[in-house]
């Protein structure tokens, strides 16, 4: 029998049953589970090497399958069937550790500072009795270098580095690029990547200084010292250098306090003729585009940052002095999808 109208609480029970797929995966990645699976194996071998209660195990395994982390395999023997358990494609690349793409720690992060967040909802809610006293933690320059070390340089190389190559890919002005500014570039892998796929080109990235200095680690590990340049400072109020064919932006417009002086001073750095890509979350009319963003963005906006309507962004950077602003909607960045501007 089949269930043509689900009961309207239906999605609400989900979002609770969500919370219980969400610790079997990190329960999987605090075990190692994916690192044992990327070889076929069953519950018992598995519980072996690993030390854990097999029969309990098995339903950790299933249910992991049921969410597409893992593929069922039956062996048949007789009338009887053994489970086996194998990672699916998209599990062994991004969550078994010796994968050059994981991003366990970082998914483990996200998934521990939203609940974190989601437990001081309502303490975030109340008037401040005292004025003067400070918001709720807004990120200090340590905060972010700690998070471009950890989590961000994760999601940038397993995840936002391909999605900026698929993007600029797309511009007809790409061969022309001979000096490109990442601009908030976190731990520096997105410029890592861009300087690869353009080998007659040189960039520069900036961020907050300590950051900065986690890119110039990965740089220097990269061996592109010679080729990317390392600016620290703060963007709303010192230079970011100019002459810049193309500058890109993501995910960084959110924090500073004078959006249109920040747009005007990034266009001023370009070369004539150059572009900017800019790469943010707006919010979406509807409620159901609207939904990811609004979720993923609510800590940010609690604490007192940006994040516009949509079309909102696009106005602003017109008004900044760009002819033309192209926009398009991208889901290839992680956990919310983003509007991509390509201003000339
Ligand atoms: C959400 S992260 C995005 C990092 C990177 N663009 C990416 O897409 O992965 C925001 C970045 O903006 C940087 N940032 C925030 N405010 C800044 C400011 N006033 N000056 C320079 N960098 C800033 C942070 O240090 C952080 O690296």
């Amino acid at each position: 029998m089949q269930f043509q109208h689900p009961h309207p609480l239906q999605p609400c029970w989900d979002l609770a049953l969500a919370s219980v797929q969400a610790d079997a995966l990190a329960t999987a990645l605090n075990v190692g589970l994916f690192d044992v699976l990327t070889e076929q194996s069953g519950a018992p071998e598995i519980a072996a090497r690993l030390g854990l209660d097999p029969d309990k195990l098995e339903h950790i395994l299933e249910l992991l399958w049921s969410m597409d982390l893992l593929e069922l395999i039956q062996i048949h023997a007789g009338t009887a069937s053994t489970p086996r358990y194998c990672a699916s494609s998209g599990a062994k690349r991004y969550f078994a550790k010796h994968s050059p793409d994981y991003c366990g720690d970082a998914w483990a992060f996200r998934l521990r500072s939203l609940r974190e967040f989601g437990a001081q909802l309502s303490d975030h809610l109340q008037l401040r009795a005292n004025k003067e006293e400070p918001p709720p933690s807004v990120p200090t320059d340590q905060c972010w270098a700690t998070l471009a070390r950890t989590k961000i340089v994760q999601e940038q190389a397993a995840v936002t580095a391909g999605a900026a190559l698929a993007i600029v890919d797309r511009l007809p002005e790409l061969k022309r690029v001979r000096h490109f500014l990442d601009l908030g570039c976190g731990p520096g892998m997105v410029a890592i990547a861009l300087a690869h796929a353009l080998p007659e080109s040189h960039g520069t990235v900036f961020d907050l200084p300590p950051t900065a200095a986690v890119a110039r680690q990965n740089i220097e590990a990269a061996q592109l010292g010679a080729r990317l340049s390392v600016l620290g400072g703060d963007l709303t109020r010192d230079d970011i250098g100019h002459g810049y064919d193309l500058i890109w932006c993501a995910s960084v417009l959110h924090f500073v306090p004078d959006l249109a002086q920040t747009l005007r001073k990034i266009r001023a750095a370009l070369a004539p003729g150059g572009l900017l890509i800019s790469i943010h979350a707006e919010i979406p009319p509807l409620a159901p585009q609207a939904a990811t963003v609004l979720a993923y963005y609510l800590p940010l906006l609690m604490r007192g940052h940006h994040v516009g309507r949509q079309g909102e962004l696009a106005g602003a950077l017109l008004a900044a002095g760009f002819d033309h602003v192209g926009t398009f909607e991208s889901d290839l960045f992680p956990l919310a999808p983003v509007q991509v501007q390509v201003c000339r």
